[in-house]
C-alpha cells in the first residue's frame, strides 16, 4: 500500500520551494504526492514578482476532493495567501479528520515571507493563522522570523530557541519543531522538537553552501512523508533533519542568485544505458 501525503501550498515558478518542493520531496521519500494550490506566484531567485490567489472554495474543495476519494495519511500547509483560504483551509481540514487529536497528523509550516522579504499572506493571515491553524497543528515548525512573527521574541541562540518552543506550543500546537538555519554564526545547524514537556535537539552540520532556497519547505516535506509512512512525530521530525541536512549539502546554483536545495541525491543512480 502506497502512503500519500497532501500539501495546502503555492506554486513558486522557479521549482524550489512551494509546491514543487514538496512534491519532489514525497518523491523521493516514497509518498504518494496529493496537492491543494492557494496561489500562483511569480518567482524566480530574485523574487516574487506577481501572484494570483486561488478562490477560497476551490482551495477547500482540492482537499476534500483528494480526502474523500484517495485518502490522505498526512497533511502540510506551505503557502496559504490570505485569513479567507486559511479560514477555508480550517473548515475542509476538519471535515476531513486532518488535525492535532484527529486521524490525519498535520504539519504547519507558517511561512510567512519568501526569503527576499516577500510576504505570503496578508495581516488577516497571521490573525487567521494564529486563531485557526495552530491549534490545529500536529507539528508546528516556524523558522525565526516567523518566530518572532507570531511570539514577539527575537532569537540569537540556541537557548532562546527552547524559550521560543516554550511560547510557541502554549499557541496550541501538540509539538513545536523551530528551526535554527537563520543562526548563521553557529557552527552547527541545531533545530528543537518540543512537545510541552521534553526538549529534543536535532543535531546536523551547518554547511557553507549560498543555496539555501527551499530548505524550509523540504525540512516539512520530508517530516510530513515521514508521518504518513507511519512514523512518530520524534522520528519523522529525525528524518526530515536527516532529509534537508543532505538536500543543503547537496544544494546547487541555479538562476542570479540563491540556488534550491537538492531532492535529487535520494534518486536511484541511472540505469539507462543507450543503445543497449
Ligand atoms: N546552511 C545550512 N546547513 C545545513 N542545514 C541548514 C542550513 N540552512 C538551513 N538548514 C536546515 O534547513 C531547514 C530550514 O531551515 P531555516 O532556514 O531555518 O528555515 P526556512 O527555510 O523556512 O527559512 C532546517 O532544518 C535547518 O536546520
Ligand atoms: C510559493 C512559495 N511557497 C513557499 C516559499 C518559501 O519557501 P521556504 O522553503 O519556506 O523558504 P526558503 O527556504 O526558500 O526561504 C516560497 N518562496 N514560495
Amino acid at each position: 500500500m502506497v502512503a500519500s501525503a497532501l500539501t495546502i501550498a503555492g506554486s513558486d515558478s522557479g521549482g524550489a520551494a512551494g509546491l514543487q518542493a514538496d512534491l519532489r520531496t514525497f518523491l523521493t521519500c516514497g509518498v504518494h504526492g496529493l496537492v491543494a494550490v492557494t496561489a500562483v506566484t511569480v518567482q524566480n531567485t530574485l523574487g516574487v514578482h506577481d501572484r494570483s490567489d486561488i478562490p477560497p472554495h476551490v482551495v477547500a474543495g482540492q482537499i476534500e476532493a483528494v480526502a474523500a476519494d484517495m485518502g490522505v495519511n498526512a497533511a502540510k500547509t506551505g503557502m496559504l495567501a490570505s485569513g479567507e483560504i486559511i479560514k477555508a483551509v480550517a473548515e475542509a481540514c476538519d471535515r476531513a479528520d486532518i488535525g492535532r487529536d484527529r486521524a490525519v497528523p498535520f504539519v504547519v509550516d507558517p511561512v510567512a515571507a519568501s526569503m527576499h522579504g516577500h510576504p505570503l499572506f496578508d495581516d488577516a493571515g497571521l490573525a487567521a493563522l494564529r486563531e485557526e491553524l495552530l491549534p490545529r497543528a500536529t507539528v508546528l515548525t516556524p523558522n525565526l522570523d516567523e518566530v518572532r512573527l507570531l511570539t514577539g521574541l527575537t532569537v540569537t541562540g540556541r537557548a532562546e530557541m527552547h524559550e521560543a518552543a516554550v511560547a510557541l506550543h502554549a499557541l496550541g500546537p501538540r509539538y513545536v519543531l523551530v528551526k535554527s538555519g537563520h543562526l548563521t554564526e553557529d557552527p552547527e545547524c541545531v533545530d528543537v522538537l518540543y512537545d510541552g514537556t521534553d526538549f529534543v535537539d536535532l543535531h546536523g552540520p551547518r554547511f557553507a553552501t549560498p543555496h539555501t532556497h527551499g530548505a524550509g519547505d523540504s525540512m516539512a516535506s520530508a517530516l510530513t512523508a515521514g508521518l504518513a509512512r507511519g512514523m512518530s512525530v520524534p522520528e519523522a521530525a529525525r528524518f526530515g533533519k536527516w532529509f534537508v541536512s543532505n538536500a543543503v549539502a547537496n544544494s546547487y546554483p541555479m538562476g542570479a542568485k540563491v540556488g534550491p536545495v537538492s531532492a535529487f541525491w535520494r534518486l536511484a543512480p541511472e540505469e539507462f544505458t543507450p543503445g543497449g
